[in-house]
């Protein structure tokens, strides 16, 4: 538990996560099961000795040396995952895990093309997926959106072949899925490949998102803007382009920050170099989240906490940044209200608690 006197109130506060990637939950301890329960050959640890157990691999998630390291040990943990009980099992963990941690609703990346390239059927996966979340809804009363992300270290012949059975299934007509996102390795692929798929899915008006900004610089931001996202994924390299950082303020786009995991991948030297105060004075909307949290070795809460021990926001701009994560979601207005009456309510009770001196 963190030390921060705000803990208490940061983890009854009421969360939206916009930034989980649901493979990305994948523990060590899983990956070891699922190897040994789906007979997948694990690396050879002789070649790679963080195999050799749980505790060299879970050693060695600390050490990451930069994004695509990282993405190495991401892209090697998803071969595990076999069966639609799989997706289910690794949503389902991940949900308990948030709910615990104070999330009411719950936007999580999926990544098809990587195991519909080792032989997994795109139904697989999202019908694994998407049973997770819909215990999720029955049973911690979460609501949730599934956003299948394309992967820019392959081609864009993969995405269109996911892309179009996504289609075909009217996943997005049906609510299974939610929305597109892309991610993996940035510094490279052109920042317009998926130019014509999410010309494509705007027009279905499918919601957008992109992974840019989190080590590029911020041109990338303003390639994916001219794709037409709604939403930015990290986009911390914003601070270095103050009229761009006015564009994104004005058109309200919200950043999905993940602070642990930009110390964890070298995107930034410490938490203080995460720009939240200086999005908070600029009026950028962001949200707080876990991203890879098996792998980062911290949960949304985590995140909340750190910040505060950096930053020293105060409850007021705790409840900005709530609020507006309520808002940037991608849920109807209903929804809204009700998780915007619940932070209402949450932050008077606490303050009454806090005036009458019942908090230590
Ligand atoms: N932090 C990250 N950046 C880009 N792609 C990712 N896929 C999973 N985590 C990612
Ligand atoms: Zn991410």
């Amino acid at each position: 538990m963190c030390q921060s006197p705000l803990h208490d109130f940061l983890q009854g506060l009421p969360k939206c996560e916009h930034h989980a990637h649901l493979e990305g939950c994948l523990s060590p301890e899983l990956f070891f099961q699922l190897a040994e329960r789906n007979g997948v050959p694990l690396p050879d640890p002789e070649a790679n000795p963080a195999y050799a157990s749980v505790a060299t691999l879970k050693e060695r998630y600390k050490n990451f040396t930069s994004l695509d390291d990282f993405l190495v040990f991401f892209f090697q943990g998803m071969t595990v995952l076999q069966h639609e009980q799989d997706f289910t099992d690794l949503a389902w963990t991940y949900f308990q895990r948030a709910h615990r941690d104070g999330v009411h609703h719950a936007e999580v990346f999926f990544d098809p093309e990587v195991h519909r390239e080792r032989g997994i059927p795109y139904e697989t996966i999202v019908d694994g997926f998407s049973k997770g979340c819909r215990r999720a809804e029955r049973e911690l009363g979460l609501t949730t959106r599934l956003i299948m992300c394309f992967v820019r270290h392959l081609p864009v012949s993969s995405a269109e072949k996911v892309y179009d059975e996504f289609i075909s299934a009217r996943h997005f007509e049906a609510g299974v899925v939610h929305g597109l996102g892309c991610s993996s390795t940035e510094i490279g692929p052109p920042k317009d490949m998926y130019r014509e798929l999410y010309a494509a899915a705007a027009e279905r008006g499918i919601p957008l998102t992109a992974h840019v900004g989190e080590v590029g610089d911020p041109t990338y931001i303003s390639a994916a803007l001219e794709l037409g996202v709604q939403r930015i994924d990290h986009g911390i390299r914003l601070v270095d382009d103050p009229e761009l950082m006015r564009r994104v303020a004005r058109e309200g786009i919200l950043l999905t920050l993940c602070p642990l995991s930009n110390v964890l991948l070298r995107c930034v030297p410490s938490l203080e170099h995460v720009p939240v105060r200086r999005f908070l004075e600029a009026g950028v909307k962001f949200s707080i989240n876990s991203d890879d949290p098996a792998y980062v070795g911290a949960y949304i809460l985590d995140n909340y906490c750190a910040v505060q021990e950096a930053h020293r926001l105060s409850v007021a701009e705790w409840c900005v940044i709530a609020e507006n994560s309520v808002r940037g979601s991608w849920i109807g207005d209903s929804r809204k209200a009700e998780l915007l009456e619940r932070i209402r309510v949450y932050v008077k009770k606490y303050l009454q608690v806090a005036a009458e001196g019942g908090l230590s």
